[in-house]
């Protein structure tokens, strides 16, 4: 299968957010230049469908028993109870989709991965490496397969294309989507208009194509999709799980919590919150919006299992997180970049806990109709304690770690209330994995073993909130 598929079209994005559908290698790495690739629809489709076709012939069905999670109480749409079995991982080549594919794989679900691989093309756009390195999509399934003899289909392609997605939609039959597939990166979507665009269109109709596609294919297919912590902002009151009980002039109703994002890419996710509510209550669409908080670590019981199943860790300033990246930076010397005065809160988690969220949440479907929020954490940090347990778990291993404040490239606010509710998941079976010294060391000392291949270039931010602008950036950060 590896095979059939490396030789297909893999699609790249261009400015104009038209997909590229010329195979990978011939596409050129520049963003602009993306432009003039002669879509060539008809042979892609044919060769799509030809290898459709013969994936499904070699696709081995590896049915078997879930493992974790209470017993659903839910039913299909004719009334029989709704046991989720076949799920598809759109983005499942990224940080979060690859170790949630291997995870749900290794717990008895069949898998397929839909990726368009553009997170890959954006490394090279920007000149951006992993600190790991990663192997291909096809050597990386290849690998999972001799290892564990569980298989993993493959589609590539872009879901922003309708008629892509439907065809692997009526090809799997997937009981349960995740939806990981958005660019993920507040910094990116602030480089300058084009990436604005290019995050809000991909984000916001991939996700409306995704809608359609359970509407008419696949009713009861249950939607678990990667909203994000950001999308409520920092108000002066607590958060809420999804929604609040207000009593305004003597009337009370509960209502979708307020939403204050603060980048492109984190008012797409809200954007994509208020189209999945509104189809669940006007199609019956059953979804979970996971409002993941900011994850840390690399290693998942599945992916250190062998080397081409490494996952990616990102350190630089566009797709690096805070706690990922002051781990680097501590390992190679770089002073710890806390932005302005380091008060921001947010809530972070385990890599190890996206896994089990997302498991928790398949499981445990939403009814038809219901549009669950859960807010996707474990703990809260301020910047500046996170800052602070690196440098004294690099103390221990005898790093000498500095910190600098550096002025802050975004706009937030610095200090600020912060208290999250994150029960519901917790309810469900959530054994989290605290942040403990133990853990720190650990990344600290991975981070320590692949920093020759640190490039000290992209970790200071270049990526202005307040100067983004029309021009096109072709340079990194
Ligand atoms: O070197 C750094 C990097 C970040 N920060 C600060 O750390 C906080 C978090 O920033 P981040 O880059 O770690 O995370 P963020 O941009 O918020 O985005 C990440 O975390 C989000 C969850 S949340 O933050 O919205 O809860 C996810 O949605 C995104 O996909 C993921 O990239 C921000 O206040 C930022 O200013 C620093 O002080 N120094």
């Amino acid at each position: 299968m590896a095979q059939l598929l490396s030789s297909s079209c893999s699609l790249a994005f261009s400015s104009t957010n038209k997909p590229c559908l010329k195979p990978f290698n011939q596409c050129s790495t520049s963003f602009s230049n993306t432009v003039g690739c002669d879509n060539s629809r008809t042979t892609f489709r044919r060769l799509y469908l030809r290898e459709q076709k013969q994936m499904k012939r070699f696709a081995v069905v590896n049915a078997s028993t879930v493992s974790t999670g209470q017993e659903a109480p839910v039913q299909t749409s004719s009334g029989d109870p709704f046991k989720p079995k076949r799920v598809m991982v759109i983005g499942g080549d990224g940080y979060c989709g690859w170790a949630t594919a291997l995870h749900l794989s290794n717990k008895g679900y069949e898998v397929a991965i839909v990726d368009n691989l553009v997170r890959r093309l954006f490394d090279h756009q920007l000149g951006l490496d992993s600190l790991t390195p990663i192997s291909s999509i096809q050597d990386r399934i290849q690998c999972w397969k001799s290892l564990t003899g569980k298989s993993i289909e493959l589609y590539i392609g872009d879901i922003c294309e309708f008629e892509f997605l439907s065809e692997t939609f009526k090809s799997y039959e997937p009981d349960a989507v995740v939806h990981f597939g958005e660019q993920r990166s507040a910094p990116f979507s602030m480089i300058d208009r084009s990436r604005a665009v290019y995050t809000q269109q991909n984000n916001v109709i991939g996700t409306l194509n995704v809608l359609f596609a359970i509407k008419e294919y696949r009713e009861d297919c249950h939607l678990v999709k990667l909203g994000t912590m950001g999308e409520y902002g920092t108000p002066n009151i607590d958060i809420e799980e999804g929604y609040i009980t207000i009593t305004h002039n003597g009337r009370t109703d509960t209502l979708p919590y307020p939403k204050q994002a603060s980048s492109f890419y984190h008012l797409s996710k809200v954007h994509d919150s208020h189209n999945i509510a509104f189809t669940c209550k006007a199609w019956g669409i059953r979804a979970t919006d996971l409002n993941q908080g900011v994850v840390y670590g690399v290693r998942t019981d599945e992916t250190a299992m062998h080397e081409v199943l490494c996952n990616r860790f990102d350190y630089d300033a566009i797709f690096g997180t805070a706690l990922n990246r002051f781990c680097v930076q501590a390992a190679v010397g770089h002073p710890l970049t806390v932005y302005g005065k380091g008060g921001q809160t947010r809530g972070f988690l385990d890599i190890r806990d996206t896994v089990q969220c997302i498991e928790l949440a398949i499981a445990n479907p939403a009814n038809p109709g219901e549009f669950r929020v859960f807010n996707q954490f474990t703990e809260q940090f301020q910047v500046n304690e996170l800052a602070n347990l690196v440098t004294k778990a690099g103390e221990k291993l005898g790093l000498d770690v500095k910190t600098i404040s550096v002025p802050n490239p975004r706009v937030e606010l610095e200090e600020h209330y912060y208290n999250c509710k994150n029960t519901k998941l917790v309810d469900l079976g959530l054994r989290p994995h605290f942040l403990s010294d133990s853990l720190i060391d650990s990344l600290l000392n991975f981070a320590v073993q692949y920093k020759d291949r640190v490039d000290t270039k992209q970790i200071m931010p270049g990526v202005s909130w307040r100067k983004v602008g029309v021009k096109t950036k072709t340079v990194s950060s």
